[in-house]
């Protein structure tokens, strides 16, 4: 459910399948099937339409001229250009100007693409990208790297389709950093390869299913002390909004008491949400809370004490922002924080996890994948790499990307309420793994309601979140899936 494969493993099972079948037995499939996804997308009445096909010089391109042939057999005017093949019966070498088109297929690069697109393929790109029509991508749009998602090249092109019909198993790079952007709406396809031939998956889609079972529905003989503390340190000098946005995540997800131990003079309570308490931090005791460290934390020498203690202490321990700043720049932190056993999430944007990694940002948007997970097994904890398709990643390797949220969440203010919503559901007793599932899904999950609200994605608030979040959260809890052996209601 919700594999994902990189490239080495799905040429390993399309090799061992190509040996047990005809030549071009897969091509065909492959084109067949995209096929079938173009006519859907162009809808009603084939005959009235013309498509643009775009076929490269490997095997992508062989998909697209068995898609060329399908379409034309079904009606559909085709029109195929094909890079550097002016020769080729009846194909062009550059996209015609000034035509209406019901869709582009775009078959000029897939999984074997080496290098930056340049040249006719990278006008051919920009021409695509300026059409107003759907495209449809073969296996990966052309010019984005499967594994990664990155645009291949510091000054790469990559066509930007409405859909992707991908062969054999489902990729990474089409689900994080610029591979969202690109793909546009995914579709899988097997192409009749035995599920058999491909490795058990490393790396998934997280899906409620992923994490599912951890709801819970309330008993009628609870009371606060049953859904635990969270203690948010944070709150320097100019700073206090960011803990108290974590607090109020935490308090509408569920947690019983939720303090701001602040290591300045914080403020006295918080008027939008009275319900929160304040506390001076060097003079809080922790015992017994969860604790979400670094929202507007600073760099004080009370902040550096309080991380500190924080990472020596048994409490189940959520680090963001400036604690994670503070924990990169010093051997000393960091070896704490790989000793600690209790339930321990890190929650770094990608500029984080460079400096906890001593690279560059370039280098973790490089590969989110490997990134989150080297953090991960560094600190033996659980490591959220925030940004567009969020990557979770567990200290065995485990690996799972994140489907929900939407440009609306990149403003300040919004990783501060998924801190909050991490610490809360660790102080409900969730294991860190669910814990970091549910609440990045949930979190992206409330934005996309909100957008879809007309709420954003411009102007969308990191205050606008808590309550959102609160409505998933109440769904999901409905909705649970029960574990097997008891009836589903
Ligand atoms: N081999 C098979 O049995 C199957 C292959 N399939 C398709 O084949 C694709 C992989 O085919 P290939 O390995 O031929 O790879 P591609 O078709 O993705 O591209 C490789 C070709 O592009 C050239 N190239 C790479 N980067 C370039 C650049 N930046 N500028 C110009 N030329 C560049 C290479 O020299 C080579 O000729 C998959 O993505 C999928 O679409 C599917 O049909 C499934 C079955
Ligand atoms: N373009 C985007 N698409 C989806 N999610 C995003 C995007 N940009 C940011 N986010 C999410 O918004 C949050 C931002 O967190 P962070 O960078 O720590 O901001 P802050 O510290 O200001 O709260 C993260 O959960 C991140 O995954
Ligand atoms: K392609």
């Amino acid at each position: 459910m919700g594999a994902l494969y990189s490239v080495a493993e799905i040429r390993q099972a399309e090799r061992a399948a190509a040996a047990q079948l005809p030549p071009g037995t897969l091509m065909q499939r492959a084109g067949r099937a995209a096929a079938r996804i173009a006519l859907g997308i162009i809808g009603a009445e084939p005959v009235a339409h013309q498509a643009l096909v775009l076929a490269g010089p490997g095997n992508n391109g062989g998909d697209a001229l068995e898609v060329a042939a399908s379409l034309a057999q079904s009606g559909v005017g085709v029109t195929l250009v094909q890079l550097g093949r002016a020769d080729a019966a009846g194909a062009l070498n550059h996209i015609p100007a000034g035509r209406q088109w019901a869709l582009v297929v775009d078959g000029l690069f897939g999984i074997g693409l080496a290098r930056p697109v340049e040249g006719a393929a990278r006008a051919m790109i920009d021409t695509v990208n300026a059409l107003a029509c759907p495209v449809l991508a073969l296996d990966v749009p052309s010019g984005l790297d499967a594994d990664s998602g990155a645009v291949i090249g510091p000054d790469g092109v990559a066509v930007r389709a409405t859909h992707t019909i991908t062969f054999i198993g489902d990729k990474p790079g089409l689900h994080t950093l610029a591979g969202r952007d690109h793909a546009g709406h995914v579709i899988v396809d097997r192409i009749g390869i035995d599920e058999a031939l491909l490795p058990g998956a490393s790396v998934h889609m997280n899906e409620p299913a992923m994490f599912g079972l951890a709801f819970a529905p309330r008993l009628h003989d609870s009371h606060k002390g049953t859904f635990g503390d969270v203690a948010v340190v944070g709150g320097a000098h100019g700073m206090a909004g960011a803990p108290i946005l974590a607090a109020r995540a935490a308090l509408l997800s569920g947690a019983g008491r939720v303090f701001v131990a602040s290591v300045d003079h914080g403020p006295a309570f918080d008027s939008g949400q009275p319900e929160l308490m304040f506390r001076d931090a060097a003079s809080f005791n922790f015992a017994g809370s969860t604790i979400v460290a670094g929202p507007g934390m600073g760099d004080s020498a009370t902040a550096i004490r309080l991380l500190g203690k924080a990472l020596d202490g048994d409490n189940p321990l959520v680090l963001d922002a400036d604690a994670i700043n503070l924990i990169a720049a010093s051997p000393d932190l960091q070896a704490r924080l790989a000793a600690r056993t209790a339930h321990t999430i890190l929650t770094p944007h990608p500029l984080e996890a460079a400096r906890l990694l001593g690279v560059t940002a370039g280098v973790v948007q490089g590969d989110r994948l490997e990134a989150a997970r080297e953090i991960a097994a560094r600190f033996d904890a659980c490591v959220v790499l925030k940004g567009s398709g969020t990557v979770i990643a567990m200290a065995d390797g485990e690996a799972l990307i994140n489907p929900t949220g939407n440009p609306g969440l990149a403003s300040a203010g919004t990783g501060d309420v998924l801190a909050g919503l991490c610490g809360s559901l660790l102080a409900q007793g969730w294991p860190a793994r669910d814990a970091a599932l549910a609440a990045v899904w949930m979190h992206g999950e409330a934005a996309d309601r909100l957008v879809a609200e007309g709420c954003g994605p411009i102007g969308l608030t990191a205050s606008e979140l808590p309550a959102a979040i609160r409505r998933v959260l109440n769904r999901m809890v409905a909705e649970r899936p029960k574990p097997a052996g008891q009836p589903q209601s």
